[in-house]
């Protein structure tokens, strides 16, 4: 057995005792209240899963295993000339609860690396799609032609043992996440520049050779995109992605299916399309204002007018946050560093420093900071990377990472079925009235 897979599944083991202990001594403890507004609102604020992998503090922001943006930036190995974090080592990180050495990270870019075949029946799946088909749902429908490869669907279908899931889910996890640059760079070209395809370099790092398939061979875009894939692989488990590809993984679903399912819900525009969004938003503003370079003024004129039309404005907002979003600040890190005089990221900063107050002055926002997806299309954009349709793929890409390493811990922990209670309208009066007997069972 693999080194990894052995260390995942000491980890596994381990913290299965001390779970099985935990609840046998506290399992009756309450850990909340929940109230009716809570169950209409989309239970914000109620806790109601496990997600080793990472952990959102509306003030901070996201920790993954206990370290934030800018400990990863500072601990996990980087590539040979690089100072970004290399994502497969977030991915161990996320696996095995432990920083990986050097050793440990090219391991798993190994691994990547000799995996990456994609068989030819998923890129017709993608051809067979017309041209105008968004990049999300060529994405999604790719993932699901990789579905014929699942060594889980296969061995359950051959009388897998309870015991034994964990194994097939982590060799399928790894299989996916080795084949999806293939498929998003893919989709790219098919796109954007006439199907002229770009096979992969065997001696790129997982992240790199994404930038090298779309046809991005620029060192500093290697550097974004190790940059990104590492801030956008994992929010916790409550996100639409996650919690969708951990429910649908609860009924033992595969991993093709449960983060294709996840993937429909990253496509939202209040998910991770708002990053297209961002960059849609941003260009229609220039063109009504006739400017690249609106000033405060003109940027807040168009943020009323935004939601005087009833829109949201893209980018800004979280149903967890309260504070600028560490992503955002690091993105804001890499424009300076790399790109301080690009008009378009300054444009992102200025709208940074003019938008939160209007929304605060709504009142009924409660985040009027920026999130991720304020930020990362202008850094795209600066390369080249113009078609901002495809952005959410690149997103998917790297939440591939933290969903499917927390369906790998789901299967270790052996998670059962989710299946929460719903009520219907008519129950709740009647539940108010008195007749709460309707709510049991
Ligand atoms: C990777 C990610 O998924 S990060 C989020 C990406 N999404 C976006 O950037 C889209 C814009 N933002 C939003 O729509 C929201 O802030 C969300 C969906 C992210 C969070 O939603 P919620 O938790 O419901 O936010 P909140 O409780 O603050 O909403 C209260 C009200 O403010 C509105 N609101 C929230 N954010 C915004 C915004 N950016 N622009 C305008 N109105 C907003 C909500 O629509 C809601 O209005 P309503 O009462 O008329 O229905
Ligand atoms: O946490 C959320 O609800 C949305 C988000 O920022 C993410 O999934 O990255």
């Amino acid at each position: 057995m693999d080194i990894i897979k052995e260390r995942f599944k000491a980890k596994a083991d381990a913290a299965a005792t001390e779970i099985k202990e935990l609840l046998k001594e506290h399992g009756s403890k309450k850990i909340g209240e929940v109230s009716l507004s809570q169950v209409y609102q989309g239970m914000r604020g109620i806790t109601g899963l496990v997600t080793e992998t990472s952990l959102l503090d509306a003030q901070e922001g996201i920790r993954f295993r206990g370290y934030s943006i800018p400990e990863l930036q500072e601990k996990l190995p980087k590539a040979k000339g690089g100072s970004e974090p290399l994502p497969e080592a977030l991915f161990y990180l996320m696996l095995i609860g432990e920083l990986p050495t050097e050793d440990d990270a090219n391991r798993i870019t190994s691994i990547l690396q000799r995996r990456s075949h994609v068989p030819n029946h998923v890129f017709a799946a993608i051809d067979a799609l017309p041209i105008t088909t968004h990049p999300m749902t060529m994405y999604v429908v790719g993932v699901m032609a990789l579905q014929t490869e699942s060594v889980f669907a296969k061995n359950y279908a051959d009388g897998l043992s309870k015991k034994d899931y964990w194994e097939s889910t982590f060799e399928d996890a790894l299989t996916l996440i080795a084949r999806l640059p293939r498929i998003a760079a893919y989709i790219y070209r098919r796109k954007y520049k006439n199907s002229e395809h770009i096979q992969p370099d065997g001696l790129l790092d997982w992240s790199g050779n994404l930038a090298h398939m779309m046809g991005y061979d620029d060192e500093s875009f290697y550097e974004l995109m190790r940059l990104y894939m590492t801030i956008h692989a994992d929010h916790e488990g409550g996100n639409v992605s996650a919690h969708t590809t951990h429910l649908v993984g609860s009924a033992l679903s595969d991993c093709y299916l449960s983060y294709a399912a996840g993937m429909n819900g990253l496509a939202g525009p209040l998910h991770g399309l708002a990053n297209q969004e961002v960059i849609k938003w941003i260009y229609e503003m220039q063109k009504e204002i006739g400017s690249e370079e609106p000033t405060a003024e003109q940027i807040s004129d168009y943020v009323q007018k935004t939601l005087k039309s009833g829109k949201v404005v893209p980018g800004y907002g979280h149903a967890v946050l309260r504070k600028t979003d560490p992503r955002f600040t690091a993105q804001m890190e890499f424009g300076k560093k790399h790109m301080p005089d690009d008009k378009l990221v300054n444009t992102v900063w200025k709208i940074y420093d003019t938008v939160p107050p209007i929304l605060q002055s709504l009142g009924k926002i409660k985040n009027p900071w920026p999130n991720v997806d304020a930020h990362s299309g202008a850094l795209l954009v600066h390369y080249g990377l113009v078609e901002y349709e495809f952005y959410t793929v690149l997103f998917a890409v790297s939440r591939a990472l933290g969903v499917l390493a927390s369906l790998i811990w789901d299967r270790g922990l052996a998670f059962p079925l989710e299946r929460p209670k719903s009520v219907t309208t008519q129950s709740v009066k009647l539940w108010l009235e008195g007749k709460d007997e309707i709510w049991e069972g």
